[in-house]
This record gives structure tokens, C-alpha cells and sequence, in this order.
């Protein structure tokens, strides 16, 4: 399957499918000039470094290829690893029209997209996501950047790439924790727009995490479209993309004060969604049944659904302030309103009900 998702002034093909990374053709279409930087980890590089690099080179494509391999782990997205693409960047002499391409998940992904960005102030750059996280959620949209330790992705960059490469395949290698915390993104699209699709994990949850390549192609098609939608309608976060980061204020506070890496991104989203639903029944705006269904697939998925153990509600709020939803000082939620599917982002909300969920979520 080809989508297409329209961003800064222009659109790029999202390949969905099984056996991609080795279709050359895909990849070199997308690559303008004749370098190319893979960006990969100590992880990732054994498995798929070699038949990505292969592929860029098939049919005499007449490519020279670099890689760079960062260390695994999201305690090392970071400004200073950063530091080494650039490192290499440099010392291979690469130019504006270099391409860098980021092989790996989310951590790889938001790197090596702000690496590009930045990189003599912009080369070209390609996404080959290799986790189900990066499949459904961060390869497309083009949100990069790396975390500080007083925040989650506090420095970067709105940088689109020329195009994203999904090779479903890729999965069959990606161990179950991995993979449980990439349905969490899967689960947030049918809460906040897709009920359909919330209703299919219902009833098709054990498939994906069987990896059944039909029903996990499925699953990654359904959000591709939903996320690829809300991108092309405000790519710069200005309203309604705001509402794909429900679950993560809260999400994102466990990620930080438990130190990065401890807790799965898609783990942190599992509590924190489990928290935004808890508050939505608080201020009466769903009926409960959404939130107790909510926390039910969390659980069928394998996802925690209550935050890191001894977390208090001031680490909670040490976190929040700085969120990079509040505005003029008032802290902004992704609080779901109304039937399945439907959501709100607001600060108007009884502070009262917060402080409800953060005393009762604590434990
Ligand atoms: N930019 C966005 O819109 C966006 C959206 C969601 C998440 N994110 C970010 O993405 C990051 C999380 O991404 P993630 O969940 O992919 O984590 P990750 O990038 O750390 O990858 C998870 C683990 O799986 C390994 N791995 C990757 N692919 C593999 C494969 N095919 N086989 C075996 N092992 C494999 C990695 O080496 C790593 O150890 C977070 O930093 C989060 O903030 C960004
Ligand atoms: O693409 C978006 O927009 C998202 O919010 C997707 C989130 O799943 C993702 O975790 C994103 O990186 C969060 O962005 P942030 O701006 O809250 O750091
Ligand atoms: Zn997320």
C-alpha cells in the first residue's frame, strides 16, 4: 500500500508492505543526490544494516553509502550522541545534498531527523522505521529531536523526510515488550478519532500480538491514514495535532522522573491514557464504560496501566509545568469528550478532577 500525507508544501509517499528493504528501486527513487548516511544502532546494525545498504547500491545506483551506529537506548537520545552523525558527517566530507537515512525506532528515527535538519541547515532525509511505535507513529509526521533531562523532546525540529519505508518483516525480530509498547500509539488513534479501529483491537488483539502479518499490516495501514490526516491538516501543532499526544503529559512525566529508558514510551502512554480517561469520567464528559473498555484492551495488550510505583503527584507536577502544551502558564490536556473516538484538547477543565486522578493514580 502507497499513502501520501501533505506537509510543508508538499507530500511524501508512505510504502507499506512485506520484503520492502530489499526492493532498491523504493529507497534510490527517493534519494536525490549521490551520498547517502545511514543512521542505525548497535541493535539494529547486525540485523539490517547490511541488506539496507545493499539496497541502496543495487543496480549500480552508482550511491556511495556511509552508516553510522549510535548506541541502543532512549537514555542516549541525546544532544551530545547527536554529536557523533554530525562527527561523521563531517569527517566523510558529506554535503548539503547528502541524504541521511534513519534505520531503527523512534529514538533512531527522531535523531537522525533532527541530525538532517540541522546538518548545514537542512539535507534530505528518508525513514526506514523498524519498530511497530516507529511504523505507526514516528516515522511519519516529521516531529525530531532528542530529550533533555528536565523534559522529553525539548530540543528540536518540525523536519518532514522525503519519504518513509515500512517492511512489516522487519518485525518478526522485534522482542514482545517492543512490540506491546507500539499498540499503545495503535490504541491512542481509535480513542481520540477512529473508533472503528478501536472496536477491530477489540476483537482482532491477540493477532497483534501474534504478529499475524495480515492483521499487524492492517493496523499499521489504519494509523499510517489517521496520523498521515492529522499531519496534513496541522503539521505545526497549532490545534489538532495536539491530540495525538493523549496520554503522553502525563506519560511523558513517568519517562522523565524514572530516568529514560527505564519505562517504554509506549508504556508511559499506557498509564498516562489510562489517567486522561480516568479524568475525562471525573468531569462527567464519557461515560465510564469508555475508560473501563480503555484499560481492558491496555491490559489485553500487556501495557501497564497504573504509573510507576512510589511516582507522587508532585513528581507529576515537576514534569507537567513544562510540557510543551501549556500556554501563558496554564497546563493544556487531551481529555476524551463525548462518544468513542472523540476528544478535546483544553485547559478548561476542573483542576479539582486532576488532582483526583493524580492523588488516586498514585500508589
Ligand atoms: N516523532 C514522533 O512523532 C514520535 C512518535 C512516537 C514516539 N516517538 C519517540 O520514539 C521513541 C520510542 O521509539 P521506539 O519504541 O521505536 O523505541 P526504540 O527506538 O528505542 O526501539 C526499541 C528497541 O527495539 C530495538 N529494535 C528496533 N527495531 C528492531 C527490530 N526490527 N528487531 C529487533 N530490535 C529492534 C531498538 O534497538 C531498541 O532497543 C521515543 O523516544 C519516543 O519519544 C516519537
Ligand atoms: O506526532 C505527534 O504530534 C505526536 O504527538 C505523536 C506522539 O506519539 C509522540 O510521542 C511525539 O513525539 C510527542 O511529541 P511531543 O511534542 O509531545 O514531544
Ligand atoms: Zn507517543
Amino acid at each position: 500500500m502507497i499513502l501520501r500525507i501533505r506537509a510543508s508544501e508538499r507530500s511524501y509517499p508512505i510504502y507499506i508492505g512485506q520484503g520492502l528493504l530489499d526492493q532498491g528501486e523504493l529507497l534510490q527513487r527517493h534519494v536525490p543526490g549521490k551520498r547517502v548516511l545511514i543512521v542505525t544502532n548497535t541493535t539494529i546494525a547486525p540485523l539490517y544494516l547490511d541488506r539496507c545498504r545493499a539496497a541502496l547500491l543495487s543496480g549500480n545506483s552508482g550511491l556511495q553509502v556511509e552508516d553510522v551506529i549510535l548506541p541502543d537506548g532512549e537514555q542516549y537520545k541525546s544532544l551530545d550522541v547527536l554529536q557523533k552523525v554530525w562527527d561523521k558527517a563531517l569527517e566523510t566530507r558529506l554535503d548539503r545534498g547528502t541524504t541521511f537515512l534513519a534505520l531503527g525506532g523512534g529514538v533512531i528515527g527522531d535523531m537522525t531527523g533532527f541530525a538532517a535538519a540541522a546538518y548545514q541547515r537542512g539535507v534530505h532525509f528518508i525513514q526506514v522505521p523498524t519498530t511497530v511505535m516507529a511504523m505507526v507513529d514516528s516515522s511519519v509526521g516529521g516531529k525530531t529531536g532528542v530529550n533533555h533531562p528536565l523534559g522529553k523532546n525539548m530540543i528540536g525540529a518540525f523536519y518532514q523526510p522525503r519519504c518513509v519505508l515500512i517492511d512489516v518483516d522487519t518485525l518478526n525480530s522485534l522482542p514482545d515488550r517492543e512490540l506491546a509498547s507500539g499498540i499503545s500509539e495503535i490504541i491512542k488513534y481509535g480513542l481520540i478519532r477512529d473508533p472503528a479501529l478501536f472496536e477491530w483491537l477489540e476483537a482482532n488483539m491477540d493477532r497483534l500480538l501474534a504478529r499475524d502479518a495480515e492483521a499487524m499490516t492492517y493496523a499499521i495501514e489504519r494509523s499510517c491514514i489517521n496520523k498521515s490526516e492529522v499531519v496534513s491538516a496541522d503539521e505545526k501543532e497549532g490545534g489538532v495535532r495536539a491530540t495525538l499526544n493523549l496520554g503522553h503529559t502525563f506519560g511523558h512525566a513517568m519517562e522523565s522522573s524514572q530516568g529514560y529508558g527505564v519505562w517504554l514510551h509506549g508504556e508511559a502512554v499506557s498509564a498516562g491514557t489510562v489517567m486522561a480517561a480516568d479524568m475525562s469520567v471525573r468531569l462527567g464528559w464519557i461515560d465510564p464504560s469508555i475508560a473501563s473498555r480503555t484499560k481492558a484492551l491496555l491490559e489485553k495488550a500487556k501495557l501497564p496501566t497504573e504509573p510507576p510505583k512510589g511516582m507522587t503527584p508532585e513528581e507529576f507536577w515537576k514534569y507537567m509545568a513544562v510540557d510543551k502544551k501549556v500556554l501563558d502558564g496554564a497546563l493544556r490536556l487531551i481529555l476524551l469528550r463525548g462518544p468513542l473516538g472523540s476528544c478535546v484538547v483544553t485547559g478548561d477543565f476542573d483542576p479539582a478532577a486532576l488532582d483526583a486522578t493524580l492523588n488516586t493514580s498514585c500508589h
